[in-house]
């Protein structure tokens, strides 16, 4: 079982002793029973004796129950802090590309949705270990009363257990396609939170959104889920059933065969109903335990896919980001979008390209030509399909990467906004972070105290501007900026590309601008048009524009 497996690679020693422990526990429990069944059959053991011995193994039970979920519960919570950091680590290190492909639905799902499923199922893990150790530590009794008994509760027990096995392999596909389908659904949740203006402000939108896609995939998950606790519930009436099956023939089809003398009549029949609550907690942990193992499966698939595609880059080591750069080119450098079920493919490129420290370089074009796309290749997000990307004539390699990237401050389009400003030492926050507000026109709105910005909760424009806020303290020699200007008022507008910019510029600082604003193309040092994916000459007047 995949979560055991789990268990043992995070730490073997630890569930070796923790099952241990639950075995002594089992085993104690077990020995109570015997010892019950002493006293009421009659036995020549002095009371006194029974009743030390009676205390000790309750005192057993307890001490090494506790110990064995205390120790299982540290592993449980130790391999999923693991997995959770692992997964994490993965995706960050995964291929931004990959990333894409994958989906934020099915990442987030996993993360959020299995995590918990296995953490669910862990949760049962030291029960099952008690569980399963009173189960063994009574089959031992049974066999030291009569192991002719013994044998023929093994034959009955076995025909049980292969029944069972049976009917909820039946359930199991079911709950593998569940989980599939909660992808799908997770995709709707996204759509429902993020689509939420669309949706309130459209009547017929929202019916057919709800009625069709998010109703038919919480529907088709109803069925497949509802089918499959059923098959496990009759599994687990069944046990129980057989249960009662076993009592039947003990009390009253073994004596026919051969008679059985008191003390193995009660043991058996006070041992078999003393069973019936751990092989009933077992069996109705088979449901949660199933979906644990399915959710398991789902987070290996994840981190496989992750791992298998993740950059080779060395691990960067503190403050060693470049810090200058020469010459930055893109030679004969392509990218295609590669999708399933889908022939339309966009290819970006060749590419020849070149910038410069203090220069201002704009890239201009219609929707869709590929420019977004790349500024992707130009900072090292995506990995060029041919061709290279050369820093101070030096090719950027896997291994190179991730340092290359650490050339640039971006504000992309679709940023993101944290609520601290991170990764940045805090004089050097403390002291520009007040000028830049001012100069933002933020500082009646917004306060960093330690670093952590007051609010996120602003228009659009303002919050791209504390984005470029948080570019500008990065202090990089390459800042890239994706239709930044888009989202600002006029005034804002003629800020950006008439002083900020300029202003990067008499830094040093190499500016890609991406922008439709065809009234500042003037303050480009040059101009580069994209048009389906290719670069083409600017046509004359953005020539005369940006010359
Ligand atoms: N994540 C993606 N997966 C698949 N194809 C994509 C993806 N992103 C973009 N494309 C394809 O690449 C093309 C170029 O997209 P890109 O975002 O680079 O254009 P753009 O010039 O930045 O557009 P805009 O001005 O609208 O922002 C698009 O036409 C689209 O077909």
């Amino acid at each position: 079982m995949k979560l055991l497996a789990l268990l043992l690679r995070a730490s073997r020693g630890s569930v070796i002793l923790s099952a241990l422990c639950g075995l002594l526990s089992g085993g104690s429990s077990a020995a109570l029973i015997a010892l019950i069944n002493r006293k009421l059959t009659g036995t020549d053991t002095p009371d006194s004796v029974l009743v030390s011995s009676f205390i000790g193994l309750m005192l057993l039970s307890l001490a090494t129950r506790i110990c064995s979920q205390v120790l299982l519960n540290g592993m449980q919570q130790g391999a999923l802090y693991n997995m959770r950091l692992r997964l994490s680590r993965s995706i960050l290190s995964a291929p931004l590309r990959r990333f894409e492909e994958l989906g934020a639905h099915r990442m987030i799902a996993t993360l959020t949705d299995d995590i918990v499923t296995v953490s669910n199922g862990m949760m049962l893990l030291p029960l099952i270990v008690v569980n399963a150790a009173i189960l063994i530590g009574c089959l031992g009794w049974m066999a030291w009363l009569s192991w002719k008994l013994f044998l023929g509760m093994i034959v009955f027990m076995t025909l049980g257990v292969l029944s069972f096995t049976l009917l909820t392999g039946l359930a199991t596909g079911g709950l593998a396609k569940a989980r599939d389908t909660q992808d799908t659904l997770f995709k709707h949740f996204r759509a429902l939170t993020e689509g939420i203006k669309e949706l309130k402000l459209n009547g017929n939108r929202r019916e057919v959104f709800l009625g069709e896609q998010l109703e038919g995939t919480a529907g088709a998950l109803r069925n497949l889920y509802t089918r499959s606790l059923n098959i496990y519930s009759a599994s687990s009436s069944w046990g129980m059933f057989l249960f009662f099956v076993v009592i039947g023939l003990l009390i009253f089809a073994m004596p026919i065969f051969s008679p059985l003398s008191l003390a193995e009549l009660t043991g058996y029949t006070l041992t078999v109903l003393y069973l019936q609550q751990p092989l009933q907690t077992l069996t109705e942990f088979v449901p949660f335990l199933a979906r644990a193992d399915v959710a398991m499966k789902k987070v290996e698939e994840m981190g496989l896919t992750l791992e298998t595609a993740a950059e080779q880059s060395r691990a960067l080591a503190a403050n060693s980001a470049p810090s200058a750069f020469q010459k930055l080119e893109l030679v004969d450098v392509t990218h295609t979008y590669h999708r399933e079920n889908d022939d339309s493919r966009f290819t970006l490129g060749p590419i020849n390209l070149s910038l410069a420290p203090g220069e201002l370089l704009f890239l201009v074009g219609g929707n869709g030509s590929g420019k977004t796309s790349l500024a992707k290749l130009f900072t090292g997000l995506y990995t060029p399909e041919s061709g290279e990307v050369r820093l101070d004539g030096q090719p950027v390699t896997d291994e190179t990467r991730d340092t290359y990237r650490q050339l640039f401050s971006t504000v992309f389009s679709d940023f993101h906004l944290f609520e601290s400003l991170l990764g940045l030492a805090p004089p050097e926050r403390s002291e520009k972070v007040a000028h830049y507000l001012k100069r933002l026109n933020l500082d009646q709105k917004v306060r960093v105290t330690d670093g952590k910005l007051s609010t996120t909760e602003l228009s659009l424009g303002q919050r791209k501007r504390l984005a470029l806020l948080a570019s500008w303290l990065e202090d990089r020699p390459i800042y890239v900026f994706d239709e930044w200007a888009a989202d600002q008022d006029p005034v804002f507008k003629q800020i950006f590309y008439e002083e900020l910019l300029p202003e990067m510029k008499r830094a040093g600082k190499a500016v890609l601008v991406i922008s439709h604003d065809d009234r500042y193309f003037h303050v480009a040092d040059r101009l580069v048009r994209l048009d389906s994916g290719r670069l083409v000459e600017p046509e004359a007047d953005e020539r005369r524009v940006a010359s």
